[in-house]
């Protein structure tokens, strides 16, 4: 637990030691102010005030000292809390950064929404509210240890006896609702992540909703954390009720013992002092299971906040990428994969099974493929979103892993499939690609990506506001903003998925003029969807089942009669097309035409080609 909080902590961790010394020296305060109560019992008992009025004042200045301490064990408790809050949020999400795309899983994704909304704010109570009384209910009854075994050792060794047993049963207790725990939390994220896909996935659910119940996910979701939740309760109720039980037999035996003590002296064999001893002793036995039952009463809390912190601990479990310590710049804008070899997880089967391939400076590349062949994986690769398995990816001739992360986001300019928009202005999404961007250089990438057409039409022009993930816009102007923010970071390497299923003609006619005028600019890597796009590429490659099984210009690979002169063939019989082997400046100048007039995708061509999936691509077809 404290562990977590030093991670979340980090440098602010001097403010967690200054509160635990606090409250430690605050239990052990408290617990020497109350046993001044056993002398000035003891001896206002035998009819001594005088004697006993050092001891009151002793008890009055102690009363005074720990209110004043609790004071400020609070305010430092608050003081914690809040660095978790600012600090902690800060630095989980600079962890949570760091780590490879891969991680962002739907389960992932999920716990850490629930951690950052709520998980945080549980844990950053903790200090103030819980881990003061729960010290204190530790440390103070050592003390009275102390105390009782100075008055009747036999009533000492009970209550000795009754801290490791007593620890026990909270263990225990805290184990059996613990799983409970950890279920409801597992569930109660589920059900979270089914309400936001059943929120976002509403035209889905609608279109299908007669056929049976889309939202059967969402409430199978709410069923569990229903039942799991009722479990919960059931299971902490029980948990509270054995740790207070165990506390009240110890009470009970330390009782028995005092009151036993006490008859043995109204039997008259003991002095009139030792009879007091047993009367102050039973006043004592009260007073040291008062902290207890204060700490089996936040045992259920402590639990709950154990489950968060866990899940925080599970966050920060997460490895991120290695950086290096020397990091090179990379020499040029070529790519280069020597011997790729990938897969997405131990267990998983093999995405890519020794891919090697080089791309020029300022070249254009369209990788093709059948869907499942591993083209984006291909790509994610050289954006570093995770590290190849077997082989090397080489930026600027430079190995990514040998590059620090700001060199190798400044050689690369992303438009992928699954491009996000910031609930913001169109020009603060365009910005996203270059923060220092001039108003002026946000006009010229509009221009270029076609927005320029879009904020004509819309009022507020460039101010308007697309909601959030863009959603008050159609896919092609979200692609066209997402293809602007790539162009404004002005990177030499452009790296595009060239996501045209969604899209009309006239954004498609867009995009590929958008690539036609990049070409010879930059290096340009494009998942290519559009017969067009592949027909103006300098270079083709073409993945099957992980590998790169063709490459070369559009006119070799026609000329090779192999896999892409074969879905080629399979297009033309179908539509009757051709791609003529046209000087670029004709093919770029007729890409919009060509896409508007077919559409055809050369990924249905490509589905077309024997069927690849992850299944099918293990390790012995590598
Ligand atoms: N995050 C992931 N975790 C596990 N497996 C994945 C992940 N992403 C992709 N895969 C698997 O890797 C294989 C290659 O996927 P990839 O997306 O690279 O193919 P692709 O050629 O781009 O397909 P498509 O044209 O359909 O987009 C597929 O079998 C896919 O199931």
């Amino acid at each position: 637990m404290l562990k977590t909080f030093m991670q979340l902590l980090d440098k602010d961790v001097a403010i967690l030691r200054r509160y635990l010394w606090l409250a430690v020296s605050y239990g052990l305060l408290c617990g020497l102010t109350i046993t001044t109560l056993a002398p000035a019992l003891g001896l206002l008992l035998a009819g001594d005030a005088a004697g006993a009025m050092p001891w009151l004042a002793a008890l009055l200045t102690g009363t005074a000292i720990c209110w004043a301490w609790r004071r400020q064990v609070e305010r430092v408790g608050i003081r914690v809390g809040v660095a978790v809050l600012q600090g902690g949020r800060h630095r989980l999400g600079e962890h949570v950064a760091r780590l490879p795309v891969g991680w962002f899983t739907a389960q992932n994704t999920a716990r850490l929404g629930h951690i950052v909304t709520q998980g945080m704010m549980s844990v950053a109570q903790l200090p103030a509210h819980v881990f003061t009384p729960v010290i204190c209910g530790v440390v103070t009854p050592l003390v009275m240890v102390a105390a009782l075994f100075a008055l009747h050792w036999p009533l000492g060794l009970i209550a000795l006896a009754a801290l490791p047993l007593l620890a026990g049963v909270f263990l225990l207790t805290g184990r059996i609702a613990r799983r409970a725990d950890e279920t409801y939390h597992a569930h109660f994220a589920d059900a979270s992540q089914r309400m936001v896909e059943f929120a976002q996935a509403q035209s889905v659910l609608r279109a299908f909703n007669g056929e049976g119940g889309g939202t059967r996910f969402l409430e199978q979701a709410v069923e569990r954390q229903r039942q799991s939740a009722a479990r919960l309760i059931w299971q902490s109720a029980l948990a509270a009720v054995c740790n207070v039980w165990a506390v009240q037999a110890v009470f009970a035996a330390l009782l028995i013992a005092a009151t036993l003590w006490m008859n043995q002296n109204l039997g008259g064999t003991l002095a009139g002092a030792e009879m007091i001893g047993a009367i102050v002793a039973l006043l004592l036995v009260g007073r040291f299971i008062d902290p207890l039952l204060e700490v089996a009463g936040y045992a259920e809390v402590l639990r709950g906040a154990r489950g968060q912190l866990e899940a925080i601990e599970e966050i920060y479990a997460g490895q991120a990428l290695p950086e290096t310590a020397a990091p090179q710049a990379p020499r040029d804008a070529s790519v280069e994969l020597r011997d790729v070899h990938f897969r997405y997880a131990p267990d998983a089967p093999q995405v890519l099974c020794g891919a090697s391939l080089h791309i020029a400076p300022g070249s254009m590349t369209a990788l093709i493929g059948a869907s499942g062949s591993g083209k984006t994986t291909l790509v994610r690769l050289i954006a570093r979103f995770f590290d190849v398995s077997q082989g090397s990816v080489l930026v600027g001739g430079v190995d990514v892993r040998q590059m620090s992360h700001a060199q190798l986001a400044g050689q690369l300019s992303q438009i992928f499939q699954d491009n996000y928009l910031f609930a913001g202005s169109i020009a603060d999404n365009i910005r996203v690609g270059k923060p220092d961007a001039s108003d002026d250089e946000i006009m010229a990438a509009a221009r270029q990506a076609g927005v320029a057409e879009i904020i004509e039409r819309l009022p507020q022009g460039m101010a308007t506001l697309v909601g959030e993930g863009g959603a008050r816009l159609s896919g092609g102007e979200r692609q066209r903003i997402a293809i602007a923010r790539a162009l404004v970071k002005d990177a030499p390497i452009l790296l595009v998925d060239e996501a045209t299923a969604a899209l009309d003609a006239e954004n498609q006619a867009a995009i590929a003029d958008t690539l036609a005028r990049l070409r010879g600019q930059r290096t340009l890597i494009v998942i290519a969807h559009q017969l067009s796009t592949v027909a103006m590429a300098d270079q083709i490659v073409v993945l099957d089942e992980g590998r790169v099984v063709e490459q070369g210009t559009p006119a070799q690979l026609r000329a090779s009669q192999g896999l892409y002169a074969q879905f080629l063939a399979q297009r033309q019989a179908a539509k009757g097309w051709r791609i003529a082997a046209a000087p670029v400046t004709a093919v770029a100048a007729s890409a919009a035409k060509t896409a508007m007039a077919a559409a055809t995708p050369v990924a249905m061509a490509a589905t077309e080609a024997p069927a690849t999936t992850a299944a099918a691509t293990d390790e012995a077809n590598c």
